[in-house]
């Protein structure tokens, strides 16, 4: 595996892999891997030829408060486990290289965007948006792999992607990868480390009380109070606060207060000592 950190070596790899009309599948990530992020990595291998997975810890998709500079970085540990998964090439730009002086450009992708994380952490989809609709640029995939944990993550870059007419990828082949989960249930994520002990067994509860949320809400019971009931629960069982458990529609994120025919997801982010879990599942007939 070939790691690069300028866009001159990140050409000169990529003609290289395109020798022959190799079909190329890239990974963003932002580092710090876990069995959730080398799924999305072996669902691209078994879809394409190459795989590229970049790693780059995005500035400008974190707020003034959050986690930037505690964001866990370990570069070594883990190139060595995108080798081992037979990973082609690592994009590891660095932020100059990504934002060089004067950048000032930011795509801003309305409605999908607005709720849920998105009010919870303004300014976060534009970062992200702009930095994947790079990642695109530079890379020109011809599949890239999201994971479904960041659910309205992965909607506002299919948006993107189907407004700015972008052909690599083409939206249908932005694929979302359903969402890795430890023994107990808990989302794999690269903040759980942040979780001592005890907050790490009372984070459990999220997956639990959401399994048991949507089990109700499924067998006709109101809506706005089992999601109560839900926030309820969370804030008994050791988490600091409910930033919002929400039943959506499951593509346009629109809210539902009944699940009448929709195909809805739960999506619920809440916060244990300093830290912010997110998680969704489907609701209904999906
Ligand atoms: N448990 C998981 N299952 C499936 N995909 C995941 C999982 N965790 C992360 N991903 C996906 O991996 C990609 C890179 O995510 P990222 O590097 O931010 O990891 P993360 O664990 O989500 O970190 P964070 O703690 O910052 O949310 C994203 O597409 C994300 O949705
Ligand atoms: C998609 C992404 C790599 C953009 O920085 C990031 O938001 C992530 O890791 O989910
Ligand atoms: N996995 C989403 C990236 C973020 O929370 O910033």
């Amino acid at each position: 595996m070939q790691t690069v950190s300028t866009l001159e070596m990140l050409r000169k790899s990529l003609a290289g892999l395109r020798e022959q009309g190799a079909t190329i599948g890239l990974v963003p990530t932002m580092g710090a891997l876990h069995e959730g992020h080398l799924t999305l990595i072996r669902e691209a291998k078994s879809a394409c030829d190459h795989v590229i997975a970049s790693i780059f810890v995005n500035p400008t998709q974190f707020g003034p408060n959050e986690d930037l500079d505690a964001y866990p970085r370990q570069l070594a540990e883990d190139s060595a486990m995108l080798e081992g998964e037979g990973v082609s090439l690592l994009w590891a730009p660095t932020v100059e290289a990504m934002y060089p002086d004067g950048f000032a450009t930011s795509i801003s992708v309305t409605g999908v965007s607005e709720g849920f994380c998105g009010a919870d952490r303004p300014g976060h989809f534009d970062g992200v948006a702009t930095v994947v609709c790079k990642l695109f640029n530079q890379v020109m995939p011809d599949k890239a792999f999201f994971g479904e944990k960041d659910y309205q993550q992965l909607a506002v870059i299919r948006t993107m992607a189907r407004d700015l007419g972008l052909t690599a990828p083409h939206v249908s082949n932005i694929i979302g990868v359903p969402t890795v989960r430890e023994a107990d249930g808990l989302a794999m994520s690269s903040r759980n480390r942040y979780l001592s002990p005890e907050q790490r067994e009372a984070a459990a509860t999220l997956p639990r009380a959401m399994r048991e949320a949507i089990a109700r809400i499924e067998d006709g019971a109101d809506v706005t109070r089992t999601l109560a009931a839900l926030e309820d629960e969370l804030l008994g069982e050791g988490f600091d606060r409910v930033d919002y458990a929400d039943l959506a529609d499951a593509r346009s994120l629109a809210r539902l207060t009944e699940l009448g025919d929709s195909t809805g997801r739960l999506l619920v982010a809440a916060r244990i000592g300093g830290t912010r879990l997110i998680d969704n599942m489907a609701v209904g007939k999906n």
